[in-house]
């Protein structure tokens, strides 16, 4: 006996009602390959007509209360459907199934960050009476939504990352469309499911599927939307940078992530947590480990833990609760990162641990005698490779971490005052974790790079910030 397994087919969220289209793509379970969803391709007109009932939304503002509400409610509907939602990230990811539960309930954390941020917006009294002919006036500011906000994210963290922009979107008054990544769009549809379920008034939050390039432009192209958030690459990032004009753009990009060990950190404790961070979600992380330089001294102690770690890793089927690596976005991809491994094995590195493709796999691998100008070390490898290297002091080190294009998070080992303070002071990135690894984040800590990891803050309270303008208001008494 054959068993026929239903695809279902997914249509667009637009002015609060399920759109169906004749043209959809599919989206493909990343382990086996098989189709798991038929999803809508939106045209120009899709695109127009969520930015249409998007800024009619407005019209019918809600309030703080009721914003807090309606996430809160969300954050809870999101939790019940836990195991469902892992079991697609899972699926569509191919992300490991106790890091994709680790993810919604994470997602469902922004959603409540942002609830609770809905009634802490606020301004400030300003002393404009201090000015001399002003001694009459008073006057106060107020955060206000900057209106029709486009929210596009990647297929790396597809639910938490989308909760990072339609959370602190919908706390702020803001209505939003969200144009999530093609090959994992379902945990995106789920959740605007929740949001549907909810009783989110029709308009606030618009869902739109389809090819990156073409929605992107079409977004782009329409006045009517005040903001652009953006996670992803830094191409897509400076392209849309370029395009939007004078709108506001918030910008969440690449890195080549660094972390420091210092001869006095606890080395177990570090190479553990390096081995763990370099690899989570295939290294498929903007804030993965991919670059650790070790102090000469205590180099070998560490290698052979971090090595250890390594090879115990469970790679395979990402739905047993035993896998720790799972298959990468696609087969092209694990082409790139085995080039890219090669590409620095045939100039002198020595792969340690890993070094092998299998399809769509690619092994946690671990290269020494590495040069900062390889790849491996100077791009973002967006796979499960991570360089290591020595050094000798603390100039050196911050000098080697710093010179990269980017900037989104490092990390330090060290129980050195001064070394933690001075790294703070010099390091270029918008976050610094001591003790802890580049890959350290919890969602309400501000998120965002320097240099050409992006621009604007994540974290709802920060961004919220972002996603409202400052107004003043003067009263002449
Ligand atoms: N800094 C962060 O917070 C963060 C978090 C996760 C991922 N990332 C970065 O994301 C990248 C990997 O994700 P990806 O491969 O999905 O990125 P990507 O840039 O290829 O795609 C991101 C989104 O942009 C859309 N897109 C593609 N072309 C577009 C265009 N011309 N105009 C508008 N939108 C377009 C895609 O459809 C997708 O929704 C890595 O560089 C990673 O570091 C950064
Ligand atoms: O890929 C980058 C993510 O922002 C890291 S995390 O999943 O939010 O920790």
């Amino acid at each position: 006996m054959t068993t026929t397994v239903q695809v279902p087919t997914y249509g667009l969220y637009i002015d609060g009602r399920w759109k169906e289209k004749q043209v959809t793509f599919e989206v493909l379970n990343k382990y086996n390959q098989t189709t798991i969803a038929h999803v809508a391709s939106a045209e120009k007109q899709d695109v127009d007509e969520a930015v249409a009932s998007a800024k009619q939304a407005l019209k019918l503002p809600l309030s703080p209360y009721e914003r807090f509400t309606y996430l809160k409610k969300a954050a809870e509907l999101l939790i019940k459907r836990k195991e469902e939602v892992a079991n697609v990230l899972v699926q569509e990811v191919g992300k490991p199934i106790t890091e994709s539960l680790g993810e919604v309930e994470r997602a469902a954390q922004t959603l409540e960050i942002s609830a609770e941020e809905a009634k802490r917006i606020h301004g400030e009294g300003v002393p404009v009476e201090a000015a001399p002919g002003s001694e009459t006036r008073q006057a106060y500011t107020k955060r206000v939504p900057v209106g029709v906000v486009a929210a596009i994210t990647p297929f790396n963290v597809p639910l938490n990352l989308v909760c990072h922009k339609i959370g602190p979107a919908l706390a702020s008054g803001n209505s939003v469309i969200l144009k999530p990544a093609e090959v994992t769009s379902i945990s995106a549809i789920i959740l605007m499911q929740i949001f549907e379920e909810v009783g989110l008034p029709r308009g606030r939050f618009n869902l739109i599927t389809g090819n990156g390039a073409k929605t992107g432009e079409w977004l782009l192209e329409n006045e009517d939307v005040n903001m652009f958030t953006f996670t992803g690459s830094p191409r897509v990032g400076k392209l849309i940078r370029e395009k939007a004009g004078l709108r506001k753009v918030s910008l969440e990009l690449g890195n080549n992530s660094a972390t420091i060990v210092h001869n006095d950190a606890d080395i177990v404790q570090a190479a553990t947590l390096c081995a763990q961070k370099s690899f989570n979600n295939a290294g498929q992380v903007c804030i993965s480990v991919q670059r650790v330089y070790v102090q000469e001294e205590i180099y070998q102690k560490f290698l052979d833990q971090m090595k250890k770690v390594t090879e115990s890793l469970e790679i395979g089927d990402p739905s047993q609760s035993t896998t720790q690596i799972g298959p990468m976005i696609a087969e092209k991809e694990a082409i790139r990162v085995e080039q890219w491994v090669n590409e620095a094995v045939s100039n002198g590195a020595k792969i340690e641990v890993g070094g092998k493709r299998d399809g769509v796999f690619y092994a946690p691998t671990i290269l020494t005698n590495v040069d900062d100008s390889m790849k491996v070390c100077r791009q973002e490898v967006f796979g499960p490779v991570v360089a290591v290297s020595t050094y000798r002091d603390e100039e050196e080190v911050i000098s080697r971490v710093n010179d990269s294009i980017y900037g989104l998070q490092a990390g330090l080992f060290t129980n050195s005052l001064s070394f933690a303070m001075k790294a703070a002071e010099e390091i270029e990135v918008g976050g610094l974790i001591i003790n802890d690894t580049s890959g350290y984040r919890v969602d309400q800590m501000p998120y965002g790079g320097m240099k050409q990891s992006g621009s604007g803050k994540e974290g709802p309270k920060y961004a919220i910030e972002e996603m409202t303008e400052e107004k003043i208001v003067v009263f002449n008494l």
